[in-house]
């Protein structure tokens, strides 16, 4: 690519010859982001070189993005080692964080030696499954009883619709829910080591055929908001979506002393007015501090779609302050994570392996994706111990002043 390809392709575009989308289609993808950094720059006046200074080829994001310009570089820490005694995950894990708040990845590392001192985090996927939910079209209540009875008894006929278009994924179940003549159709998959909203939608849009082939339902929308898909939603709060994961861990009130500077007694009080009461009044969904910080972060650093955070930080955190030590929980009712997929882009981040390894190898199929879940919640629960423990020890705001400014 030369820089004159680059601007003649934005002559092009500036002349109204081409739309700004289809530079692919008359230049490598390269030369084309090129041409959109050229454009952009001449109209807004920003100087874009660090954007155009990316490793990867263009080419490889091609799945990834559209009308490309660059890429954007974030900060990227690690935090660890993190010992794990996971149902997928074991020994001890370097968990890497992408992000721009300073102050962040000395906590959770804080956490994390805390952690570490006192043996380690224990970790368990409690259940799998990635929903997409359909809404339909029927005539009134009646028929609605009549396509969700029909549903139900034809699971098996959809699960062959569906696993049609997958050569890994398979459907765990279908669970009809009626409003009025809209009849939602939440369908759940096993989808091994892959995230797999990609993999559901497909083959959900193939069962969607089946229904309204067999009933007098007529659908609406292949997402019908009941999945629930980058929403914080109840529903996933309850039933789970992607991994439901926990992780847990019991510090020696000694240890809490020392290398938290606080007590565990603190530590219980602050969850239970913060975490648990100040939430509820809140009307919040999760039942947190922060874990949105460390899922956002893992999620940057390791190519998951970002936009699922917002599941991630419906987290409920519970401390206690047990005869032998602070035993500190947290659970994650949806993580939606996997390892393999071009959704993750490995080209961005070098395919840093977290939990198990990249890729669908895993034994059974799914350990790896359930392992990286696992030490995204031994982070989270990190990041949870330190920053109750700093709330309480009044260090908060000291340490972003120090490390933040
Ligand atoms: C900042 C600290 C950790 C100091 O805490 P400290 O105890 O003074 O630190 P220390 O120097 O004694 O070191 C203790 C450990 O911290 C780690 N550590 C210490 N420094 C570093 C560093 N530079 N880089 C990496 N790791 C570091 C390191 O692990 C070290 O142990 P070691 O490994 O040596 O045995 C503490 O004051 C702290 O954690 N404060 C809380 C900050 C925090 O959690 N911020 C993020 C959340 S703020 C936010 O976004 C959410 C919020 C607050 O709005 C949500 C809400 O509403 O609650
Ligand atoms: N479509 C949508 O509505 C939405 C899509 N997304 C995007 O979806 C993407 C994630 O979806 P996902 O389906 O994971 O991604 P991909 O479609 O990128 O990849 C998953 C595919 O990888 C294949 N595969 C190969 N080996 C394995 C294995 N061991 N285990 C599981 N699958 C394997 C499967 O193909 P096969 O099925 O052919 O066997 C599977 O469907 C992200 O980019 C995300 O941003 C996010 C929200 C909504």
């Amino acid at each position: 690519m030369t820089d004159s390809d680059a601007t003649a392709l934005a002559e092009r575009v500036r002349d109204g010859e081409l739309r700004l989308y289809e530079l692919e289609d008359h230049a490598d993808p390269d030369t084309a982001a090129a041409a959109r950094r050229h454009l952009l720059a001449e109209e807004t006046g920003a100087d874009l070189s660090a954007v155009g200074d990316y490793t990867f080829d263009a080419a490889d994001a091609e799945s990834n993005i559209e009308n490309m310009v660059g890429a954007v570089q974030v900060p990227m820490g690690v935090v660890g080692p993190l010992p794990v005694d996971g149902g997928a995950a074991e020994g001890d894990h370097h968990l890497p964080l992408a992000t721009s708040e300073g102050a962040l990845l000395a906590s959770v590392n804080r956490g994390v030696s805390t952690i570490r001192n006192a043996g380690g985090a224990t970790a368990r996927v409690l259940k799998s499954g990635m929903t997409r939910a359909p809404v339909f079209r029927v005539e009134d209540v009646a028929k609605a009883g009549e396509v969700s009875a029909w549903v139900r008894e034809h699971v098996d006929v959809l699960a062959d619709a569906a696993e049609s278009t997958t050569s890994h994924g398979e459907l765990q179940d279908v669970t009809p829910y009626v409003v009025g003549d809209s009849v939602f159709l939440r369908f759940s998959y096993d989808t091994k080591d892959a995230m797999g909203m990609n993999m559901a939608t497909i083959a959900t849009e193939a069962a969607c055929d089946v229904v309204e082939s067999e009933t007098p339902a007529d659908l609406v929308a292949l997402s019908g908001n009941l999945c629930s898909d980058k929403k914080p939603a109840a529903i996933n709060a309850v039933e789970g979506r992607g991994r439901t994961v926990a992780a847990d861990v019991l510090i020696p009130h000694e240890q809490v002393e020392e290398r938290l500077d606080t007590t565990s007694d603190a530590i219980v009080e602050a969850n239970t007015r913060k975490n648990l009461v100040g939430s509820a009044k809140a009307g919040a969904l999760g039942f947190n501090a922060h874990t949105a910080n460390v899922v956002a972060a893992a999620f940057l650093a390791l190519g998951q779609d970002i936009a699922q955070v917002v599941e991630g930080n419906n987290a409920i955190t519970t401390v206690d302050a047990r005869e032998d030590g602070l035993y500190a929980s947290v659970t994650i009712p949806f993580l939606e994570v996997g390892n393999v997929g071009r959704g993750r882009f490995p080209e961005a981040f070098g395919g840093l392996e977290v939990g198990g390894d990249n890729g669908g190898g895993g034994d059974p199929a799914g350990s790896n994706a359930e392992a990286l879940g696992e030490v995204i919640a031994g982070g989270a629960l990190a990041g949870e111990l330190s920053l109750l423990a700093a709330l309480s020890s009044r260090h908060l705001s000291s340490a972003h002043a120090e490390l933040g400014r």
